[in-house]
């Protein structure tokens, strides 16, 4: 295997008080009064469930990087706890984590305020336990949520199934699946939706899960497919996700179907690029951050593949999997003599498809002919243009834009 990495990695970013901050686990927990009004707060996602589900170690697994292993020592959560992640994540939102013990009826709890400012609930079932009891309170609250907030996304999380046989596995999802919606059809809920995803914080399950969620929430999604779809198809490349770095949720990927082992793989890429890059990206005094604006690295493994990631913003990053044939494609091979415009054809050629696709007003390579222009559509609908080109015309074809516009308002 070998890295290429580009140095140096210190920038203006301030992304490494991000990571700091994701080591740290002692934010504030907020009683249930002090609630903000919805008007006043994040949109939010709510993790409800009995007592030792398993929320407090979900979140803190996804968005703060504590090792399973650790949750075992974490304590009941007694109080609302909100984790507001917007500084450490694209996704700009609130986990609200909720004690297992919270009761609809009493009348301090103010769940219709809750419910409207709500993007999704995740509800999680401990599957190594019996559910009848979780799924009574699932019942429960969905149905009180669903009048309040129909516009909620519901989603069934049945945890832990790192304890369960394969077939086991399947068996539970059917029959939690099963159980849960006869009881919504008595209650004649049954336009309310639930989602349902197998989860575990011991393997990747859970950051997958998390990623559907989040995805649901981002209005542009099929503006970030479309463009990840055109991407893949100009390049020759086999997987592209778009990640969130801290938290390893992908926010988006082409249309083709996720394998958990690509992902897995692009998860562990990120790791190795963080870790390399706190090692040897940093100043000799220590300061500087490990994720930047020139934080790129190409991974070869031996069997052909290549993982390829580049910076997108300082929470993003663009990581691919492609064949080493279609990585190393050249157009500038394809470009016959009396095309060359002096040096950099490449350049120049590439910029100007930039142009011409992004129908921008301000076209300086607007000298080159037509035809040229055509020629490199071509190129890139024959499948031929290098894939360094084909990155930056993702870059420059709105996908920077598209992103600066989530950010804005994620969920609005
Ligand atoms: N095997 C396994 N154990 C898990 C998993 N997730 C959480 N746990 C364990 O479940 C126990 C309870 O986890 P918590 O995160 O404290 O549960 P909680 O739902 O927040 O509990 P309350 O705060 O009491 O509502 C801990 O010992 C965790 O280590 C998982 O995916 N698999």
């Amino acid at each position: 295997m070998s890295i290429q990495y580009d140095e140096p990695l210190a920038d203006s970013y301030g992304v490494a008080d991000s990571f700091t901050k994701t080591f740290d686990y002692g934010e504030d927990e907020a009683d249930i009064e002090d609630c903000p009004a919805p008007s006043d707060s994040k949109p939010r996602i709510l993790l409800m469930g009995l007592r030792r589900s398993g929320k407090s170690s979900i979140q803190k697994v996804v968005f703060h990087k504590m090792s399973p292993n650790e949750t075992l020592f974490l304590e009941s959560t007694n109080k609302i706890y909100k984790d507001d992640i917007s500084s450490s994540s694209f996704v700009n939102f609130q986990i609200w984590d909720f004690p297992g013990q919270v009761d609809f009826f009493d009348p301090t709890f103010d769940y219709e305020m809750i419910f409207r400012g709500t993007g999704a609930l995740i509800f999680v079932i401990d599957a190594q336990d019996d559910y009848v009891e979780a799924l009574g309170r699932l019942h429960l609250t969905v149905s009180r949520a669903y009048r309040v907030n129909p516009d909620i996304n519901f989603e069934v999380f049945i945890h832990k199934v790192d304890g369960l046989s394969d077939d086991h596995k399947i068996e539970t999802q059917r029959d939690i699946h099963q159980r849960a919606n006869d009881d919504l059809t008595d209650a004649s809920l049954e336009k309310l939706h639930l989602s349902f995803y197998l989860t575990s914080i011991y393997d990747h399950s859970i950051f997958e899960a998390f990623s559907k969620v989040v995805q649901k929430l981002i209005p542009q999604l099929p503006t970030l497919e479309n463009l990840l779809n055109i991407f893949i198809s100009n390049s020759g490349i086999e997987k592209a996700f778009l990640f969130d770095v801290v938290s390893k949720i992908y926010i988006a990927t082409d249309s083709s179907p996720v394998d958990m082992q690509s992902y897995e793989l692009c998860c562990d890429m990120i790791d190795v690029v963080i870790d390399v890059s706190c090692i040897y990206g940093l100043k000799e005094d220590g300061s500087g951050i490990a994720y930047d604006k020139e934080s790129m690295a190409i991974i070869k493994l031996n069997n052909t593949t290549v993982l390829y990631l580049k910076e997108v913003t300082k929470f993003l990053a663009l990581v691919c999997i492609l064949r080493e044939e279609s990585f190393e494609r050249k157009v500038i091979h394809c470009i016959p003599e009396e095309k060359h415009h002096g040096g950099a054809v490449e350049e120049v050629a590439i910029t100007a498809l930039i142009q011409h696709k992004s129908q921008s007003k301000l076209r300086p390579f607007d000298f080159l002919p037509q035809s040229y222009i055509g020629f490199m559509e071509d190129l890139f609908c024959r499948r031929e243009a290098c894939f360094f080109g084909s990155v930056r015309w993702l870059h420059h074809c709105g996908l920077t834009q598209a992103l600066k516009n989530i950010e804005l308002g994620v969920f609005q």
